[in-house]
């Protein structure tokens, strides 16, 4: 059985969908690391987020096993990632090893933001995550600090409302809920209330 979780970011889908995946004894890919990956790849070899050739070559030579979590989870990566991820050729080359990565037998646990759109349109579970801009500025604002990130509340907002306009309204694969995706609102739910209501969407005797 696929999941496809999506939503905008720190709504909370990727606390959610490693719950899932754990509570299922199933893989979980986090698809934003990949776009992360690029994003510090090209940085790293001095190449503008704009240089839409130099990463797509990148993006096909990725391989998910390598990903180094720590530094790709910096508010600056995350914001260099939205910038690679309008390039249809970054797109294209991950969405191969996507689906790759959900068409393992036993299925997968997947989220991000295009994932019950483009990526697995057949995900026999959709869950669209959401939470208000200020609720998950808040979030991401208490996570950077705790990693000693300085930062303030106000920069934060602005760029997750920067990166909601810019991920919603660009042309591959813009961030939406897929028509038969299932909403679920966590601004006023925690981490463990919020997976509970996930539960009560999966199909009957899959929790
Ligand atoms: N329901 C919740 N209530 C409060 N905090 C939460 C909740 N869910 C997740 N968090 C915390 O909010 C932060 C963002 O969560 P998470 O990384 O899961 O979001 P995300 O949507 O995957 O973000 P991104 O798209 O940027 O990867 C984390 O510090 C996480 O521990
Ligand atoms: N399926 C996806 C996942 C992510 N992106 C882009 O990457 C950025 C970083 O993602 P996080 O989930 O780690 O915040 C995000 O803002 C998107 O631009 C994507 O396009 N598709």
């Amino acid at each position: 059985m696929v999941i496809a979780i999506d939503g905008p970011a720190a709504s909370g889908k990727g606390t959610l969908a490693r719950r899932i995946a754990a509570h299922l004894g199933r893989p979980h890919l986090d698809t934003g690391l990949l776009y992360r990956a690029v994003a510090l790849a090209l940085l790293d070899r001095g190449l503008p987020l704009t240089d839409s050739a130099g990463a797509a070559r990148i993006a096909e030579a990725l391989d998910v096993a390598t990903l180094e979590e720590d530094r790709l989870r910096s508010r600056e990566i995350g914001e260099a990632a939205s910038l690679v991820s309008v390039h249809p050729g970054v797109r294209g080359a991950l969405l191969d090893l996507q689906r790759r990565f959900a068409a393992q037998p036993g299925g997968a646990v997947l989220d991000g933001r295009d994932i019950g759109t483009v990526v697995c349109p057949e995900a026999e579970v959709k869950i669209y995550v959401t939470a208000s801009p200020e609720e998950r500025a808040r979030r991401r604002f208490r996570e950077l600090a705790g990693r000693g990130e300085p930062t303030t509340f106000d920069d934060i907002l602005a760029d997750i409302l920067r990166r909601d306009t810019r991920d919603s309204e660009r042309s591959a694969a813009p961030m939406r809920p897929a028509a038969d995706a299932r909403h679920l609102d966590t601004t006023s739910l925690d981490a463990d209330a919020a997976f509970a209501r996930a539960l009560d969407m999966l199909p009957a005797g899959v929790a």
